[in-house]
C-alpha cells in the first residue's frame, strides 16, 4: 500500500461522529479519485507552498477589481517562478507532460479560479495551439510562453457582434507581396476582438483568428496568426492597435478581459501559424500536404484541450462546493424531536438536495480521469505519428463526447453551487462562506470556449450520422464505443422497463439498458422530426432548428449522462475492493438521479407504464441516500482540498462551525464599531430619545 502520510490528517471534532461510520479510508479514496500518487503529491505540495506564501494570503476585505488584477497577475508570475513544471516535464512523454500540467492548473484553480483562467489560456492554450497550428518558426514563441514563461499570450476569437457564429467574423489580414507582411483590420467596432482574457491590461502577444485574405482579393476564411500587442518591457500597446478592458464583470475578477482594435496594423508573414496552410512571399495562397493523422491530431488537440481543461477544473468547484455544504450539514443543527435538535443531514430532503451532487462530484472526476488518458492517448499517437486505426472517426467521436460532456459538468457545477449555497442557508450567503465566489467564478464556463446550448449541438450532428448508418445496417462509426450499440438500436427499442423492486434498480445493468434506451427513443424522435421539417419544405437549417427543443438537446444530454455512466463505471470495477461498496452507491445514486429527469420521456416512448416505474425509481434514491449519511462526510474529505485551499468559514474540517464563524466575524475590520461616515448618517436634529 502506498504511504499517504504526506496528506494531513483531519483535527478530531464534532464530525467524528459521521466520520466514524464510514465504510473506507478517504485517504485512499481520495487517491483513487486522483488516480496517480504522483500527481496527488504534486497538487498537495502546490498547495502547500501557495499557503506558505503572503502573496496567497486571503483577503479579509474584497480587494478592488483592479487590485484583484494586480494580485492575480502577480500570483501566477509567482507560479512560474516556483516552477512546478521542471525542464524534466518538457522531456517526459506527451502524455505525461499534459497530466502534469494539468495538475498544476487543476491545484491553482481550486485556489484562485482567475489565476489558473490567466494561465489555461495565456500559456497552455496558446502554446497548445502554436505546436498544433504552428511551424519551426513558431517555436521560439511556444519556448516564450510555455517553457521559459517570458511572455503572456491571449487568444483574440470572439467579436462585438459575433461569438459562436465564428465563420462570420470579420477582422481581415490582408496579404501585401510588397513589404511581405499581413495588413490586419478592423473594418467598424462591431468586428473589435472582445472578451479576450489577459488582453485588457497585461497580455504581450495575442493568438489572432481573422480571415486571410490575398492580393488576388481571395478570401481563404479563419486562420491563426501571432500578433505582438505590448511592448513586454513597458506594457505599452504598439501604434497602430486600439484596446481596452471590458471593465467590471459578476465573476473571475482577476481576469483582464479586453477588446482590441486592428488600424491597418502589420505584422510579419511570419506570424501566420502555417502548419495547413501557407501565403508564398509572393502572395500565394498554398494547401500544405504534411502528414493528414498529424493534422487530425493536431485538430482535435486544438478543438478539445481547453474543454477538458474547463471539465477537470469544473470537479474541483463541485467537490468543493459540496463539501462546504455536506460539512456544514452535518454540524448544523435545526429542529427535532423532543427539545433534541439534529444536524440537517438527518433530514431526508436535506439528503436529496445534496447527495446527488455529491454523487455527481464523485463519477464526473472518475470520468473526467479516464477520459483524459483515452484522449491523451489518442493525441499522443497521432502527434508521434503512430498509425491509428480509424483516426479521423476517433477525432469525431471524441468531439463528439467533449462537445456534450463540457455542457453536462458545467450546468450541473453550476447547478450545484446554487444548492450548495442555498442548503447553508443565510451563513452560505456569507463571502467568506466561499460558496458565492466558487459559483461566480465558475458561471462563465457554460459560456466560454463554446456557448454549451451551440457546442452541444454539434455532438448531436455526430450522433444522428452514426443513427443514419445503423439505420441503413452499415457499421457504426465509434471507435472508442461509445455507440456500437447503436447497431442494436431496433432490438433495443423494444425494451421496457424492467424490475419490481428497488434493487433490481440499483444496478449498472438497469442504468446502462435504460440509458441505450433513452438514446435509441430520443435519436428516433430527433430524426424524425427533422425528416417531417424537412418533408413540409424546411431548409436543413430550419428543420435542424425545429428539432432542438425536447430533442436534440435531450438527446446530448443524455448521451452524456451515459458517457459518464459508462466510463465511471469501467474504472470503478478496477479500484481497489475496500472503496467499492461506497463508489457503487455513489454510482447508482448519481444514475437514478439523472434518469429520474428523463421519466416524461421513458414514458413517451412507451419504455415506462403504470405507476411502478417512477415509485421505484425515486424509492431506491432515497433508499441511496438513507445508505449514504454514514459515509459522505468522508466521501466529501476525500473530495475536498487543504483547509486553506477550501477557505470557508462553514466548511472547515474540523467542523467547529460557530467557532470558525465567531473568528471570521471578530477578525474581520469593521465588525465591530462605529461607522466611519457616522457623522453623515445623523441628523442635525437628532436628539437622544
Ligand atoms: C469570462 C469570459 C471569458 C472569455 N474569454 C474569451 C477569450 O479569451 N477569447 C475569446 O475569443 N473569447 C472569449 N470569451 C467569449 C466567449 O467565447 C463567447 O462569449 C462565446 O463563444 C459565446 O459567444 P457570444 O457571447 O457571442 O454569444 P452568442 O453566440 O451571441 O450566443 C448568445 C446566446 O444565443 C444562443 N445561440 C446562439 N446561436 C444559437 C443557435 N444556433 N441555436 C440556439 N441558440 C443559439 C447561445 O446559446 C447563447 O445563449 C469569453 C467570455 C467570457 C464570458
Amino acid at each position: 500500500m502506498e504511504d499517504l502520510s504526506f496528506i494531513p490528517d483531519i483535527s478530531s471534532g464534532p464530525l467524528d461522529v459521521y466520520r466514524k461510520s464510514a465504510s473506507f479510508d478517504w485517504k485512499r479514496l481520495k487517491l483513487a479519485l486522483e488516480g496517480d500518487i504522483e500527481l496527488l503529491k504534486l497538487k498537495y505540495k502546490i498547495w502547500h507552498t501557495l499557503e506558505n506564501d503572503p502573496l496567497f494570503a486571503h483577503n479579509r476585505v474584497t480587494p478592488t477589481v483592479d487590485e484583484q488584477k494586480r494580485i492575480t497577475q502577480l500570483q501566477l508570475k509567482r507560479i512560474n517562478e516556483y516552477k512546478f513544471h521542471t525542464k524534466e516535464t518538457f522531456r517526459s512523454s506527451y502524455t505525461k507532460r499534459t497530466r502534469t500540467l494539468m495538475t498544476i492548473n487543476e491545484a491553482v484553480q481550486s485556489l484562485n479560479p482567475s489565476v489558473s483562467v490567466k494561465m489555461a489560456i495565456g500559456i497552455y492554450l496558446v502554446s497548445n495551439a502554436l505546436l498544433s497550428l504552428g511551424t519551426e518558426r513558431h517555436l521560439k514563441f511556444y519556448e516564450a510562453i510555455i517553457v521559459n514563461r517570458e511572455i503572456l499570450a491571449s487568444m483574440s476569437l470572439t467579436e462585438i457582434a459575433h461569438g459562436s457564429d465564428a465563420k462570420l467574423m470579420r477582422t481581415t489580414a490582408t496579404y501585401d507581396a510588397r513589404t511581405r507582411q499581413f495588413v490586419v483590420h478592423t473594418p467598424d467596432f462591431a468586428a473589435a476582438k472582445c472578451w479576450v482574457g489577459n488582453l485588457g491590461k497585461t497580455c504581450t502577444h495575442t493568438l489572432l483568428f481573422a480571415q486571410l485574405i490575398t492580393p488576388d482579393g481571395t478570401n481563404h476564411g479563419l486562420h491563426g496568426f501571432i500578433v505582438p500587442i505590448r511592448d513586454p518591457k513597458t506594457l505599452e500597446t504598439y501604434p497602430g492597435l486600439i484596446v481596452g478592458d471590458m471593465g467590471e464583470k459578476i465573476g473571475v475578477h482577476g481576469i483582464d478581459n479586453g477588446f482590441v482594435m486592428f488600424n491597418q496594423y502589420r505584422i510579419p508573414r511570419e506570424s501566420l501559424l502555417n502548419r495547413t496552410a501557407d501565403v508564398t512571399e509572393d502572395g500565394v495562397y498554398e494547401s500544405s500536404f504534411s502528414d493528414p493523422s498529424k493534422i487530425l491530431g493536431a485538430a482535435l488537440e486544438n478543438l478539445s484541450a481547453g474543454r477538458v481543461g474547463i471539465m477537470q477544473e469544473s470537479c474541483h468547484s463541485i467537490s468543493s462546493a459540496v463539501a462546504i455544504a455536506v460539512r456544514y450539514a452535518a454540524s448544523r443543527k435545526q429542529f427535532g424531536e423532543r427539545d433534541a435538535e439534529i444536524p440537517l443531514i438527518e433530514y431526508e430532503l436535506h439528503q436529496w438536495r445534496l447527495f446527488g451532487y455529491v454523487a455527481a462530484a464523485v463519477v464526473f472526476r472518475v470520468y473526467v480521469e479516464s477520459f483524459t488518458r483515452v484522449y491523451l492517448g489518442f493525441v499522443e499517437k497521432s502527434n508521434a505519428g503512430i498509425r491509428v486505426d480509424n483516426l479521423s472517426e476517433a477525432v469525431s467521436e471524441i468531439h463528439a463526447m467533449v462537445s456534450c460532456s463540457k455542457p453536462l459538468l458545467t450546468w450541473t457545477v453550476l447547478q450545484a453551487a446554487q444548492q450548495c449555497r442555498e442548503a447553508c442557508g443565510g451563513h452560505g450567503f456569507l463571502k467568506c462562506a466561499n460558496l458565492g465566489d466558487i459559483r461566480s467564478n465558475h458561471e462563465p464556463t457554460v459560456t466560454y470556449e463554446g456557448d454549451n446550448n451551440v457546442l452541444s449541438q454539434q455532438a448531436g450532428n455526430w450522433l444522428l450520422r452514426q443513427y443514419a448508418s445503423a439505420r441503413a445496417q452499415a457499421a457504426v462509426d465509434s471507435p472508442i464505443g461509445t455507440v456500437t450499440f447503436l447497431a442494436d438500436h431496433a432490438r433495443i427499442l423494444q425494451q421496457l422497463f424492467h424490475g419490481t423492486e428497488t434493487r433490481h434498480l440499483k444496478t449498472a445493468e438497469f442504468i446502462t439498458s435504460t440509458y441505450k434506451w433513452l438514446i435509441c427513443w430520443l435519436l428516433q424522435q430527433t430524426h424524425d422530426k427533422y425528416e417531417s421539417e424537412m418533408a413540409s419544405g424546411q431548409s436543413k437549417f430550419q428543420a435542424k432548428t425545429k428539432s432542438q427543443v425536447y430533442r436534440w438537446k435531450s438527446l446530448t444530454t443524455v448521451y452524456a449522462e451515459y458517457l459518464v455512466v459508462i466510463f465511471s463505471l469501467e474504472s470503478i470495477e478496477k479500484k481497489e475492493k475496500e472503496l467499492q461498496p461506497v463508489l457503487y452507491k455513489l454510482f447508482y445514486l448519481y444514475g437514478l438521479w439523472s434518469l429520474d429527469k428523463h421519466l416524461v420521456e421513458m414514458y413517451q416512448g412507451g419504455y415506462a407504464r403504470g405507476e411502478a416505474p417512477t415509485r421505484l425509481i425515486r424509492a431506491a434514491i432515497l433508499e441511496l441516500c438513507a445508505e449514504l449519511k454514514g459515509e459522505i462526510v468522508s466521501v466529501v474529505d476525500a473530495l475536498a482540498p487543504t483547509d486553506f485551499v477550501l477557505n470557508s468559514v462553514l466548511g472547515r474540517s474540523d467542523g467547529n462551525l460557530y467557532q470558525n464563524i465567531e473568528q471570521a466575524l471578530f477578525n474581520a475590520p469593521d465588525t465591530i464599531g462605529r461607522a466611519k461616515w457616522w457623522r453623515q448618517a445623523v441628523t442635525k436634529t437628532t436628539s437622544k430619545l
